[in-house]
């Protein structure tokens, strides 16, 4: 197996509040990873920890065999390592067409330029129709983003990050906020994109997890209390105690 992203006693801790807590993480190369673990658990800690948007208090971590334990989440954004937009960085006035252009433009290392004319945008389009029909968006290629429907504003932010040219894509809780429906077309959406890229994602809806996942970390209290397929860690006493101790939304 290929290694693509792997922490070693990664730990962080907030005025002496352990929050993760030495986590040993190994993400297969082309495989959709799961973090998933009860409220507090530390999945966002650990998200933003292996996104390089917090620095660890110990421990390290390599992507593609380098260490990026002390880089910032530009330069490893650069090396393919990409944590998907939030929605709020989707730009409500612009087109999808030219929300994606703008996230092209700024992959080329281009200053990000409202007043640049729209001719010298213009070759972008293609990369740009590209990376809209991906993500399904081409019918609403021309509609203003603040339009759209919430799920696809998330396929937009897809579409935008695709434009970054990951090999790697962390997810936060990407389902988050979708009705059904949604939910269905996201979870094609990635298992498509997966497939020609590495997945890790943070995750509440656990019906989403066990459908995408080929691999699952469980955390609580800052730990790793299991590792595996859906069947195992579902089947594991002390994730099941987690969840029913801890509460789960
Ligand atoms: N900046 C911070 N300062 C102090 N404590 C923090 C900070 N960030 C997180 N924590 C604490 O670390 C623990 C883990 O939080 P984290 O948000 O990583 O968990 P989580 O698994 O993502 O939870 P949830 O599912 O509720 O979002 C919590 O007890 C939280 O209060």
């Amino acid at each position: 197996m290929t290694i693509a992203l792997k922490a070693e006693g990664l730990t962080k801790e907030f005025r002496g509040f352990v929050a993760v807590n030495n986590v040993d993480l190994t993400v297969e190369e082309g495989t959709i990873h799961a973090l998933i673990g009860p409220n507090g658990a530390g999945k966002t800690t650990c998200f933003n920890l292996l996104t390089k948007f917090l620095q660890p208090t110990r421990g390290t971590i390599t992507y593609q065999g380098r260490d990026i334990t002390r880089m910032k989440p530009a330069d490893i954004a650069r090396l393919g390592l990409v944590r998907s937009f939030q929605i709020s960085a989707v730009f409500p006035d612009l087109s999808v067409l030219q929300n994606v252009r703008v996230a092209l433009q700024r992959q080329r290392g281009e200053s990000y330029d409202f007043w640049r004319s729209e001719k010298s945008l213009n070759r972008f389009d293609d990369a740009a129709r590209a990376h809209i029909d991906e993500v399904g968006l081409s019918e609403f290629v021309d509609h203003r983003a603040g339009e759209l429907p919430y799920g696809r504003k998330r396929a937009l932010e897809i579409a935008a990050t695709l434009a970054l040219d990951p090999k790697m894509l962390l997810l936060d809780e990407p389902m988050a906020g979708m009705t059904q429906e949604d939910v269905d077309r996201i979870s094609a959406l990635i298992r498509q994109v997966a497939q020609s890229r590495t997945i890790l994602m943070v995750e509440h809806n656990l019906s989403v997890v066990a459908n995408l996942s080929d691999r699952i970390t469980v955390l609580a209290r800052g730990e790793i209390l299991a590792e595996g397929n859906y069947a195992q860690i579902s089947k594991a006493p002390e994730v099941i105690e987690a969840y029913i101790g801890a509460g789960h939304d």
